[in-house]
Formats: C-alpha cells, structure tokens, sequence
C-alpha cells in the first residue's frame, strides 16, 4: 500500500540544515495499523507529511498503491489525497459549521451535490455514534465528539489510508481507549490502511499491528509489534518498552534480565522453580500484563545474583523453559 524507499528529507533555516529524516525505508501493507513512534522532534509528523507528499522529500521515494509521488503532477496529488485522509491532534474543524456541515464539507469542495453529501455525512456520523449531534457546533463538543466527527469527515472521501497526526494526544485514556476502538472498527469494516503517530507506547499496544521507532530521523526498528515488545534490538525501541519504570536505577548494580511470558509460555512457576534449581535468590524489579494485539503478554525484569555462575545457571534454566529471556546490558549503563 505505501512504501518508502531511502526517504531523507533535510529542511533549511536561514543558515542552519535540519535533518529531520535520514534514508528512511518502510514498506506499510494493505490493512495494517501501523504505528509511527518515537520521541518529539524526532521526525514522525515529517515522514507521515511525506505520505501524501504534503511534504516533498528531499531524497527517496515515496509510493503509494505503486505510484511514485513524485511523477505526479499538481492535480494528480490532489486527487490521491482525496484517498489519503488525515486526521489530527487538534481536530481541525470549522467552528462556524455545524457537524453535518464539517462532514459535507470536503465532499461540496470535491462537487459532490448537497443531498448526496448530506446523506453520505449522516450515514458516517452514524458510524462514529453522533447522529444526534448533526445540527451541533463544535464548540459545544466534547474533544472526543470533536475527534469523531474528524474521523467521520474523513471517511466520507472513501479513503483507503488514514493517517493519524497523535490523534489522542489531546485526548484522556478513557476517551483515548474509545477512539482507539473506533479506529480499529473502522480499519477491520472498510479495510482501510491507517498509520498512527503517537509518544505513546501504549496507543501502540492497543491498537496496531506493527510499529516503526523512529529516533532523531532515522528508523531505529520496526516489526511487528508482538515482536517488537518481545524483543527490542534499539537503544529506542527498548527505552519505549520500559517506558514508565522507575527501577532502572537499582538495575546498574548487577545483570538484569528481561522475560517475555505469552500465551504459549508454560502455567509452571517457573521462577519459583528456578530459585530452587539455582540455590539463589532474584529481585523482582518490575512486573507486568499487557493486551498487545488481543494476546496477554507478561513482562518481568529480574535482578540476578552477583556471583556471575549462577546468574549464567539462571539464564540457561529460564531459555530451557523456552522463555524469551534478554540481558539489559546496553540498557543499564
Ligand atoms: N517546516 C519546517 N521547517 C524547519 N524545520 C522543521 C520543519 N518541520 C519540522 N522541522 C524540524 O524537523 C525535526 C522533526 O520534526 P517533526 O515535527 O517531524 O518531529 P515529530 O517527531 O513529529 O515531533 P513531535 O512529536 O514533537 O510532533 C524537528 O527538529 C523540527 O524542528
């Protein structure tokens, strides 16, 4: 559906150059959520403005359903972003419309007549629960029903990407969780492609299918992101999963090891069993269960003994036991 191919794009300030993305590569498939994260600045808003080449690139390529971007011309791009919708952290609503008007509106522009436009708008604030909203201003919504009906303006162009500039930013987690809802609906009824920039490791686990860390321009890693949680390779891809503990201070004493426990993972007390196979006891720094991808996913972080044999005993019982086990040696520094 998308692909991206050595994609750099450098912006010039007076005299200062920002390499905002440098020989960036992804291929995004038909029907994936795919999300793009990493810290601010590091150039997310730039490479998904690069999509629809609201942003040119300053070098690569950027296909789109096998189109390179760059072969069309002005009308040409208008018409393809008619197929690429955005939605944003801030809504971007007509405040004089109401919301029947903000969802016609794209659609008047593109000459679709007003009765086709107005049945099209109810049909999709339908979708989005806000029917009984149409005659309401946006100034009288709530930032969730102002995000719906972004969402619902959007769908009525027919799109078959959705892009989403940290669409929950603005957003609490009850309101986040309800729109995440929303998007992977609307993802799995229409088949519609969507990419997600968000800070939040979280908004990546709830709803996407794979990730792309992005980290001061260049792509740090991307996977699935069951694989990507399970083991992180990248300095950034690890301090997103550990995003939030507050333990890795007690980690630089001595080895710390990583466990990924999933579904497949055995019900045994496994570190019961292996503090008495090994004779030594472990610290439990952090603990925790996610939902990633509907498949409930444990993480432990385990301080090992000092005396390197039997951490070394340690992590040989724990990968017989066929568990995910890493060594947070590049982390703990
Ligand atoms: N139009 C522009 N002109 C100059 N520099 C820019 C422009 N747009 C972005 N940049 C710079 O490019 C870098 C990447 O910015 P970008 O907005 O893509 O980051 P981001 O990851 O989306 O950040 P955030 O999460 O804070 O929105 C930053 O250093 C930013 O200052």
């Amino acid at each position: 559906m998308i692909r991206i191919a050595g994609v750099s794009k450098t912006f010039s300030v007076k005299d200062n150059k920002v390499e905002a993305l440098k020989n960036v590569s992804l291929d995004i498939a038909k029907g994936d959520i795919y999300g793009i994260i990493g810290m601010s600045g590091a150039g997310k808003s730039t490479l998904v403005r690069c999509l629809n080449f609201l942003e040119r690139p300053t070098e690569g390529t950027v296909y789109v359903e096998g189109q390179d971007l760059s072969t069309l011309d002005a009308k040409q791009l208008r018409q393809l972003r008619k197929h690429v919708a955005m939605i944003f952290q801030n809504f971007n609503l007509l405040m004089q419309r109401t919301v029947l008007d903000n969802v016609c509106f794209p659609m008047e522009i593109a000459g679709v007549d007003k009765k086709t436009a107005r049945e099209k708008a109810r049909e999709f604030l339908k979708v989005v629960e806000l029917s009984d909203k149409e005659k309401a201003y946006p100034a009288q919504l709530s930032g969730g029903q102002k995000q719906r009906v972004a969402i619902a303006r959007a769908l009525a162009m027919n799109p078959t990407i959705l892009l989403c500039d940290e669409a929950t930013s603005a957003l609490d987690p009850t309101t986040t969780k309800s729109i995440l809802a929303l998007l992977k609906d609307i993802n799995e009824k229409y088949g519609i492609t969507i990419v997600i920039i968000t800070h939040s490791m979280e908004v990546v686990q709830e709803i996407c299918t794979h990730v792309a860390i992005i980290d001061a321009g260049e792509l740090a890693e991307n996977g699935t992101v069951a694989d990507v949680f399970a083991s992180p390779k990248s300095r950034a891809a690890k301090k997103l999963v550990f995003q939030g503990d507050q333990k890795v201070a007690i980690m630089k004493s001595r080895r710390c090891i990583r466990i990924v426990f999933t579904k497949n993972s055995s019900f045994e007390p496994v570190i019961a069993n292996m503090v008495l196979e090994c004779r030594a006891s472990v610290n439990i720094l952090m603990a925790d269960t996610q939902d990633i991808g509907g498949i409930a996913t444990g993480q432990m972080i385990l301080q090992l003994p000092e005396e390197n044999q039997t951490a070394d005993k340690m992590i040989a019982y724990l990968r017989e036991k066929n568990l995910t086990v890493e060594e947070l040696k590049d982390y703990v520094e």
